[in-house]
């Protein structure tokens, strides 16, 4: 197996700086938007977001929450071992709000497509986008793109991006590995 450094932690840092200032752009105070990391990696990128929002852009107000798609999934019933779900933590109205889901790699579009029916569930927002810090071109499945985009990469499909996150890897740095 080999791999090689996508982005360093400098770079994600600027790159994190940069999602926050469009984000801020798009939704002003941030009074009627909702910010939900999709599980489980998602959420480490989304938590950062809202940290930076918070403490350099003074948006304390932020609805923030946690979504699991595991159950809805459309591979849900097709491997072999069983899938491990993750919480889900959503204490807001969803109904008519903006919501932006956060995910850390966007690669054939069916993670996204599941978070699409599980948000469902929470009421009817008014409007969502889609923020992602690795967009891997060429490669969807499905009609989704993200609004909000951090790198796109190019890769091919024996390869895979991981994105590590210093709160759980210990350092926050994008690998592109050769399976
Ligand atoms: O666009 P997609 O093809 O759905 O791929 C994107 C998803 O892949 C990764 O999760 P993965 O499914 O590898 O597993 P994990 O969520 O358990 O880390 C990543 O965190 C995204 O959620
Ligand atoms: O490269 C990829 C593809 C899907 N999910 C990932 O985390 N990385």
């Amino acid at each position: 197996m080999s791999q090689k450094i996508l982005l360093n932690s400098k770079e994600v840092n600027i790159i994190l700086h940069r999602l926050a200032c469009q984000l801020i752009e798009n939704h002003n105070d941030f009074s009627n938007t909702a910010l939900i990391g999709l599980q489980p990696r998602g959420k480490y990128l989304a938590q950062r977001l809202a940290k930076i929002l918070k403490d350099d852009y003074n948006i304390n107000n932020l609805n923030y929450g946690d979504l699991d798609i595991t159950f809805f999934r459309d591979d849900f019933r097709r491997g072999d071992k069983p899938l491990e779900a993750n919480k889900t933590n959503i204490d807001f109205i969803v109904e008519d709000k903006n919501v932006v889901f956060v995910d850390d790699v966007l690669y054939t579009g069916r993670s996204i497509r599941a978070a699409l029916t599980a948000i469902q569930s929470f009421g009817r927002p008014k409007h969502i986008e889609l923020l992602t810090l690795i967009d891997r071109r060429f490669s969807r499945h499905l009609p989704i793109q993200p609004d909000y985009r951090g790198r796109q990469v190019d890769a091919i499909n024996k390869e895979k991006v991981i994105v590590n996150w210093k709160e759980n890897e210990g350092e926050d740095t994008v690998y592109l590995i050769n399976k």
